[in-house]
Order: structure tokens, then C-alpha cells, then sequence
């Protein structure tokens, strides 16, 4: 990839359909449950991103084989539980859900294991998994100040029993916990500390975990679980496409003007983000609810208030279209964007406001005052959804150029491509 992109303005309404690359959220879960699965597993519509090559690679060094099945497909022999490594040094990247699904997973090994990643990751949060793991009888300590990466365990199998995590930070621990649970020497009770962000994130690990025969009950407001020692049992997996990528075809549509259809997913899909298309709504756009996609059709935009706390990884994309809604849109709901890739608050404001926007940052989220737009070098701090997102402003603004194009690698290589392909 170029240094920079210079986005191309659309010549008129959109008409097109596209079908994402598979979601990195179920790809990273399913390699997880194949991995500590009795037998072999089959996994289709596999995402092959920065994201999930990390997991593959970490599980790789632990002596869990994953090997290229076809088109989108992968071969995962799993252990049946039991680690076959007993040291491994895994660089997960600025992966969240591989550090945070591999230290829990690696502590039902024996062994001594460290996982690490890029200078990012050193900053994002791990501590409270830690904790609630040294709970369940496990041996694991962070480096870094505020809890952070490098992670260190000396694993002897996952003991059990009870435990409490917190729930405000990311949700990734309590899903890490719980993928790990059912391989522990005892069953395994969990309760959430706090509000409980990023929900539909842990409705899915139940599922993957459930479609992988494992066992798990859990209260209706997700703030309790029990899981059993069932262990994991090989499965043949179909992934969903990724529906935070969907998001911006369908915004595309909502700024550009006309149709965008994603294939492969519905309201009933595992992925709490296309609930994206409930906010595109509120600000103005039609959308059709199919059995297998769903479509978006551009309108006539307005500002909205929308809390975002269930479906966070779209928030960028609902702020790009509020450059083009008439009236503030008020995002909530979303501190622990704070603790992504990049502060997905504060240097999200700093971009808009290079586009035109007026931005009141709050704690917990922004409101976008829409401006006159002009042309900008939109700075994307390494972070994939900086780049996709805004990229988005340049169909209707001439002159936005997007630096450092190539870190959509992290869960979307090839993303240009695609946006290049539903706006020709
Ligand atoms: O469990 C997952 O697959 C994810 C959970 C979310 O993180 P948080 O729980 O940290 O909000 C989300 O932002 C991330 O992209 C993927
Ligand atoms: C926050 C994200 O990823 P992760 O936390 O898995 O690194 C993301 O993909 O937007």
C-alpha cells in the first residue's frame, strides 16, 4: 500500500451489492473452540487479516496445527484441552481479542508462555483478566504499568471455581474467561463487576462456544455465567461476514446517496454491530431487513442521539455520516473506545475537526456539529477504523486523502479495493 490514498468522489447515487470478508470476531472465537476441541475442525468464510494471522500463528507456536482448507478455509487439529507446548513466546500485534482469548486460553497449559505485541498494545488493558484468571487458581502477571501487556503465565492447568471480572473496560475478558472455562480442572462460575460493555460480543461467545458443544448458562442480563468441563467438541463452522465492515457500505450508501446491499448477513446474525443500520435509520435512511442481507438506501440525513455502547466499533462510521446530517448527532455510551487501537474519542475529534466539524468531546462519546466540510490529510493513528470510516467523507468531499492506508490490514486488507468496487 502508498503512503496515502486520495479518495475518489462518487459521480453519482450508488447501486451496488457487496459480501465482506468474514468477521474477525468469530473467526478468532472459532479458532479458539477448534483449537482446544477433541478431533479436527473445519472453519469456512475464515477472515485472513492481521488480526486472526496473529491467533493462527500464536496457536501455531503453542502446537495447535491450523492449516489452509481452500478459499477461505482452514484445517484446525485440536488438542483436546491439553496445551501441547511448554513454552511459547506469541506477538499477538495490536490484536485485542487474541491477547486477551490466548492468556486465558494458555493458562490450561503447563508451561511457561509470554505474549506481547506492538507498543499500542503495551498501553491496552489486561490487568482484570489477570486478575479474575490468579482467581481461578492461575499464575499470570502484566508488565507494564496500568496492568498492560507483556503477559506473563506459568500455567499448570486452569483450576476453577468462582470469580468476578470487570465489565466496563472491554468485554474481552469476560469472553477470554469464558472460552477457556469449560477446559479448567472444575466447572467455572463468573460474574461481571460493573456495567457490562460491548454485550452482543458475549452473546457470541456463548454461541461459538455452544456450536463447538460446549455448555455454558447464563443469566438473561449477562452478568452471571456457569460453565461446566464439557471440553470442546470438533465442528464443521460456517463464519458470518464481518458485519463492523458492513458498516461502511452501508454508510457509503447513506453519504453518497442511493443503495448499498451486504450479502451474507441479517438482523439475526451473532454480530451485534449490524444494529448499525438502526442508527443509519434514525438519521434519515431506509433500510430493508432481508433473510440474507440488508440493504441501505440514502435519505435525507438529520442528527440523532444514539448510545452506541452494544456496538462500538461503528461508532467512527456513524460519525463520518453526521459530517453530512443536518443538526448535531450526540454518540454515547462509549468510553472504552478509549482503550482500542487508538483513543477512539479523543483523536477521532481531532480528525473531524480537520474535515469541518465542530466536536464537544464527553467522557463517554461526542457531539458532531456538522460544519462546512473541506479537504484534509486525515491521520488514521494506526487504527483501521480511523481509515475506513473517513475515507467514507471523501465520496461527497473532494480532497480527502487518508494516510497510512494500509493499516485497514489489521481486519480488512483489502478494503479499498471493495470501496473502490461499489462506488465505480
Ligand atoms: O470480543 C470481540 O470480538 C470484540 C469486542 C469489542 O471489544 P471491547 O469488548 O473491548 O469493547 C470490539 O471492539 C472488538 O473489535 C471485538
Ligand atoms: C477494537 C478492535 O479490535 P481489538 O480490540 O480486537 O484489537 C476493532 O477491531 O475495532
Amino acid at each position: 500500500m502508498p503512503d496515502s490514498y486520495a479518495v475518489k468522489p462518487v459521480s453519482g447515487p450508488l447501486d451496488a451489492r457487496i459480501r465482506p470478508p468474514g468477521s474477525k470476531s468469530i473467526t478468532n472465537r472459532a479458532l479458539v473452540c477448534a483449537a482446544l476441541a477433541q478431533g479436527r475442525s473445519h472453519l469456512t468464510g475464515v477472515l485472513h487479516s492481521d488480526d486472526t494471522r496473529v491467533m493462527i500463528e500464536g496457536l501455531g507456536k503453542l502446537g495447535i496445527a491450523v492449516e489452509p482448507a481452500g478459499d477461505a478455509s482452514l484445517a484446525v487439529e485440536g488438542c483436546g484441552g491439553e496445551i501441547p507446548a511448554l513454552e511459547a513466546d506469541l506477538f499477538i500485534g495490536n490484536s485485542g481479542t487474541t491477547v486477551r482469548f490466548l492468556t486465558a486460553l494458555v493458562t490450561l497449559g503447563h508451561g511457561a508462555f509470554r505474549l506481547d505485541g506492538v507498543p499500542r498494545m503495551r498501553e491496552r488493558p489486561i490487568g482484570d483478566l489477570a486478575d479474575a484468571l490468579n482467581a481461578l487458581g492461575a499464575k499470570v502477571q502484566c508488565e507494564s504499568p496500568g496492568g498492560c501487556p507483556p503477559v506473563e503465565v506459568h500455567a499448570n492447568g486452569l483450576p476453577g471455581g468462582a470469580a468476578a471480572v470487570r465489565g466496563d473496560i472491554s468485554s474481552q475478558f469476560l469472553s477470554g474467561l469464558m472460552m477457556a472455562a469449560p477446559c479448567a480442572d472444575r466447572p467455572v462460575e463468573l460474574s461481571v463487576n460493573g456495567e457490562l460493555v460491548s454485550k452482543p460480543y458475549v452473546a457470541m461467545t456463548l454461541e461459538v462456544m455452544r456450536a463447538f458443544g460446549a455448555d455454558g448458562a447464563a443469566a438473561d442480563d449477562l452478568s452471571s455465567f456457569s460453565i461446566p468441563c464439557s471440553g470442546y467438541r470438533a465442528c464443521d463452522y460456517a463464519i458470518e461476514p464481518d458485519a463492523s465492515a458492513a458498516s461502511y457500505f452501508w454508510a457509503a450508501a447513506a453519504i453518497a446517496g442511493g443503495t448499498v446491499t451486504v450479502e451474507g448477513l441479517s438482523m439475526d446474525a451473532l454480530q451485534g454491530d449490524v444494529h448499525v443500520v438502526d442508527c443509519l435509520e434514525k438519521m434519515g435512511c431506509r433500510v430493508e431487513r432481508q433473510a440474507d442481507a440488508i440493504s441501505v438506501t440514502g435519505g435525507s440525513l438529520h442528527g440523532a442521539e444514539l448510545d452506541m455502547n452494544a456496538i462500538s466499533d461503528t461508532a467512527q462510521t456513524i460519525a463520518a455520516v453526521a459530517l453530512f446530517a443536518e443538526g448535531p448527532t450526540t454518540i454515547t455510551g462509549i468510553g472504552h473506545n478509549r482503550h482500542k487501537e487508538t483513543d477512539r474519542i479523543g483523536d477521532l475529534a481531532v480528525e473531524l475537526r480537520k474535515l469541518g466539524a465542530t466536536v464537544d468531546e464527553h467522557d463517554d462519546g461526542m457531539t458532531i456539529t456538522p460544519g462546512s466540510l473541506r479537504p484534509a490529510e486525515v491521520a488514521t493513528y494506526d487504527d483501521h477504523r480511523m481509515a475506513m470510516s473517513l475515507a467514507l467523507v471523501g465520496l461527497r468531499q473532494p480532497g480527502v486523502v487518508i494516510l497510512d492506508p494500509g493499516c485497514t490490514s489489521k481486519t480488512y486488507p483489502e478494503f479499498f479495493r471493495d470501496l473502490e468496487s461499489i462506488t465505480a
